[in-house]
């Protein structure tokens, strides 16, 4: 039987870094920067005012010492304009948050320390009862980012801020770390699809979309293939049709037929093809298999739910992330208590799956070991992982955890 480590080690081998491609903004989320972002322009790109108000220059201000000061609206400065003039000595502008300084203006007072305005909008007059010290409320050109500066270094993965603070750049796409197309191709007779009617013996197939959303959840590109029977021939056609019309892909991860029944398709298929199938010493997951068909990486997954699951939590998914160039490709980890006890399996790497209790900082066993339990494990939000060579752990002992989404 092979440890995890060994098998780990095959399938990441089977993977290169990928290069750096441009992605539209709204396709680089989960994706690593690959290049340094560098400023073109300052943020904010021009000094604008923090508030709602009137700007002034300061000089017109020394009269408050005395009470409020009334001064006539020169200009009406929303955001978006573009024609500011400069400031007239001893006037005000009413100026709006976000919109452009006049030239000469220097202390912004909010709406709420004066009466409002008098008149027309943004023309009359203006009572101002105090004010801020000049500088205040006013967001200089260049405070946040100058032009030139590296904002997000390579390597760098990108959640909303970094696309955020790409777009306020004015940069429409990101380089990125291309993210790895994966082919899912689910195996079994007896599956039905989710939304038609399930007949005696049949149950619905839920692989492929769990682990499209574990691709996609690791930054990866899923392409769903049809679902196919336990036949041989029709399984190759299925693989080679699906690959050809998604373009090509990088891996191809399928699930179910790898075990020891009569009728193990992906197994039969794929034994002479460049795939070695392999016991792997966990629970669940035990029946593993990876390889290159015609060169593109194939990893096979177990078919029982929970076995699909665990084992692209510990095989694939920090091998996407690496080959995508995360600088994190493990779960967070923790060590807590167990509220309970638990026992596992000699000489196999058992992964329980449990609820992580954040306030009370412990760990709870949830559900039983079986691989089809894919209610509890839709009810878990952590894994519970036992080494090889326990077999039990009581209550209030500590447990290696992971932390899932
Ligand atoms: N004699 C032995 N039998 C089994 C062994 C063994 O070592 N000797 N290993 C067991 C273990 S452990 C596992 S895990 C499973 C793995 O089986 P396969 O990968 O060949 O998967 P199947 O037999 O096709 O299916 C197993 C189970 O999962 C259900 N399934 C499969 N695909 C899906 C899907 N896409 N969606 C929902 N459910 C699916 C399927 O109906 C079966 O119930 O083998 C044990 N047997
Ligand atoms: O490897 Mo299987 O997943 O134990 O049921």
């Amino acid at each position: 039987m092979r440890t995890v480590e060994e098998h780990a080690a095959v399938v990441s081998a089977l993977f290169s870094p990928t290069p750096t491609v441009s992605v539209p903004l709204d396709r680089a989320r989960g994706l690593v920067l690959g290049a340094d972002l560098v400023a073109t322009i300052d943020l904010p790109p021009f000094a604008n005012s923090a508030m709602d108000g009137y700007t002034v220059r300061a000089a017109d201000l020394t009269g408050l010492v005395d009470g409020p000061v009334t001064l006539p609206v020169s200009q009406d400065i929303p955001a978006g304009r573009t024609d500011t003039a400069p400031l007239a000595p001893g006037t005000a502008a009413r100026i709006m948050t976000g919109a452009p300084m006049p030239d000469g203006a220097e202390v912004i007072v909010q709406v709420e320390r004066t009466d409002g305005g008098q008149g027309e909008p943004g023309a009359g007059t203006v009572r101002i009862d105090s004010a801020p010290a000049p500088g205040v409320h006013i967001r200089g050109r260049g405070e946040d980012v100058l032009a030139g500066a590296t904002v997000l270094t390579r390597g760098t993965p990108i959640g909303p801020p970094q696309i955020g603070v790409a777009a306020a750049l004015g940069f429409a796409e990101l380089p990125v770390r291309r993210p790895l197309r994966v082919l899912i191709l689910s195996t079994g007779t007896e599956l039905v699809e989710p939304g038609h009617d399930l007949g005696p013996g049949q149950i619905y197939e839920s692989n492929s979309a769990m682990l499209a959303a574990a691709v996609a959840g690791a930054g990866g590109e899923p392409v769903v293939a049809r679902f196919v029977a336990d036949d041989v021939p029709t399984f190759l056609a299925a693989l080679s049709s699906a690959a050809e019309a998604a373009g090509g892909v990088d891996l191809i991860l399928t699930s179910g037929g790898v075990s020891a029944g009569a009728f193990e398709v992906v197994k039969d298929a794929l034994t002479d093809r460049g795939v070695e199938f392999a016991k792997v010493a966990m629970q669940p997951g035990m029946p593993q298999g990876a390889g290159r068909l015609d060169g593109t990486p194939v990893i096979t997954l177990p078919g029982n739910p929970v076995s699909s699951y665990v084992s692209f939590e510990v095989f694939v998914r920090p091998a996407l992330r690496a080959a995508m160039g995360q600088p994190v490709i493990t779960r967070p980890m923790v060590s807590v208590p167990l509220t309970g006890p638990l026992d596992s399996p000699a000489g196999r790497r058992q992964f329980r799956r449990a609820h992580l209790d954040a306030a009370a900082g412990t760990v709870t066993v949830w559900g039983g070991p079986g691989s089809h339990l894919l209610g509890w494990l839709a009810g878990a939000d952590a894994m519970i992982v036992v080494p090889e060579d326990v077999t039990h752990l009581d209550a209030g002992e500590h447990a290696e955890v992971w932390i899932l989404d």
